[in-house]
């Protein structure tokens, strides 16, 4: 045992670190090993401990560095390192698109091993701060201090109001200043802790689940519309309309106030309540005059800017002539399906989530968009044979689905049915590949097009044309 713990810590010296491999990390070899190392960049050259032992691969951690790679720039934020929001700032963004477009290629190439063209560059964000239009916020009484911290020998406030340490469901870093949002996120963020210390309101207790402050969003629309809920624990009315009436005066511009009682044992509230104590129970965000309705429990792509870009890539590659029956199957809050319905016959959107497909409805509504229809239900039940034969055989697919990829049945299906077109678009290329796999049984890939919606992280987004052979 004594001997197993003293290996998993061995420490490694001079380690040159080799390329950018998945999930943001990168890979270095010692006596023929494969190590994976995070927050390191190819061409550092450190010492490294090693965190895990598995049979034909080890993780480390750099505890020292001879050398550093000339990809490296300075990161921008004081929380680098601690916080897992932008585990990618110490690369240059120009570095990170490169790296994001191999991610994509050589996934497309080794899973999915199909035919390709040659791949569109990929189509980086403008903005690579400030580019989010939702954060969420977890309290804790017992946030986290940095070794500097400790080591400094002074006191520090544990009360903590930002985001979790990496795999740590207990530990909150508290945050000074966020660049993935714009303002009014960090006064909002600011101005709420500063309030419930200053009226003594209690932070959450993860360990023991107690306290009173569990948890506040902040949503901003390119509308200028923004949306604030702030989670508690009990229905504590007195200190509810406190800090709410004094958040509506300190922030006039919040159209949207809103607050949870949550007393189950995790932050989510999709089966709860929102209750809305100031302006509507919704913002809006807008693309080319479309109007989206987002309510507290609404989901809508989290870069708005990037995610007009995805869409007009998509209905671009969709190829549109007015005539089209498009499916639209992972529709979310009908994002798509709605910003595509001006340029065809007929969308059909599909998505298990049924609150989301109520916002579709809405989205359809308010914009007197008259050609969608919504199903809610699980995809590979919901495409089905009998919804084919009531709307017909699609000529354009266009799917989007969550990062495991299509249910085996719903490519199974798409290839019974046939579409002239399939535009994938994806935010996990291993996935996509995989499924591309099994499509070019009958379709050829004829366009591939990465986008960023992420900077500062190793996530990728890709939309891939497959046209019917
Ligand atoms: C990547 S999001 C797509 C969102 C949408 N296209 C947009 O741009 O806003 C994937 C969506 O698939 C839905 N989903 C996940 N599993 C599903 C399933 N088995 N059947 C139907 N929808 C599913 C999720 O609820 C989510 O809304």
């Amino acid at each position: 045992m004594r001997n197993k713990h003293k290996k998993k810590f061995e420490i490694l010296e001079n380690i040159r670190i080799e390329e950018m491999v998945a999930e943001g990390k990168c890979l270095a070899r010692h006596n023929s090993m494969v190590i994976f190392v995070g927050g390191v960049a190819p061409g550092d050259v450190v010492d490294l401990r090693i965190t895990r032992k598995k049979k034909s691969f080890l993780e480390a951690e750099a505890v020292k560095f001879h050398a550093y790679s000339e990809l490296r720039v300075e990161p921008f934020c004081e929380h680098f390192g601690v916080c897992g929001g932008c585990k990618w700032q110490h690369i240059g963004y120009d570095t990170q698109l490169l790296y994001k477009q191999k991610q994509v290629k050589d996934n497309l190439e080794r899973i999915g091993k199909v035919a390709l063209p040659a791949f569109d560059p990929i189509m980086g964000s403008a903005k690579d701060r400030y580019y989010r239009n939702k954060l969420e916020f977890t309290f804790s009484g017992n946030g986290w201090l940095t070794k500097e911290q400790i080591n400094s020998g002074e006191e520090f406030d544990r009360y903590a109001l930002g985001f979790h340490i990496p795999g740590r469901f207990d530990k909150i870093l508290d945050i000074q200043n966020c660049y993935l949002q714009p303002d009014p996120s960090n006064p909002i963020r600011l101005e709420v802790r500063k309030y419930a210390r200053e009226h003594n309101l209690e932070f959450f207790d993860l360990v023991k689940q107690e306290g009173f402050l569990r948890n506040l969003i902040v949503r901003t629309a390119n509308t200028g519309e923004v949306m604030v809920i702030l989670q508690v624990k009990h229905d504590d009315q007195q200190a509810i309309t406190g800090i709410l009436d004094h958040l509506q005066v300190t922030f006039p511009e919040i159209s949207s106030l809103q607050y949870v009682v949550n007393g189950k044992g995790n932050e989510t509230f999709h089966d709860l309540e929102v209750v809305c104590y100031k302006g509507l129970p919704y913002i809006h965000e807008e693309m080319e005059g479309i109007r989206f309705r987002v309510g507290p429990k609404s989901f809508y792509q989290t870069n708005t800017d990037q995610a007009y870009e995805l869409y007009r890539k998509t209905r671009e590659f969709a190829g549109l002539t007015g005539e089209e029956l498009v499916y639209d199957l992972y529709t979310g809050a009908g994002t798509i399906a709605n910003f595509v319905a001006r340029q065809c016959r007929e969308v059909i959107g599909i998505e298990y989530v049924p609150s989301a497909i109520e916002d579709a409805k809405i989205n359809s509504q308010i914009n007197n968009i008259s050609n969608t229809t919504f199903y809610a239900g699980d995809m590979k039940d919901i495409l089905s044979d009998e919804l084919i034969e009531r709307h017909g055989r699609p000529d354009v697919v266009i799917t989007d689905p969550p990062r495991a990829g299509m249910h085996q049945d719903v490519v199974e299906k798409l290839l019974q049915v046939h579409p002239n077109r399939i535009v994938y678009v994806s935010c996990n290329p291993a996935t996509q590949a995989r499924d591309l796999e099994l499509l070019s049984e009958k379709y050829d890939v004829a366009r591939v097009q990465p986008v960023d919606m992420f900077p500062q992280t190793h996530h990728v987004e890709n939309i891939v044309l497959l046209n019917r052979r």
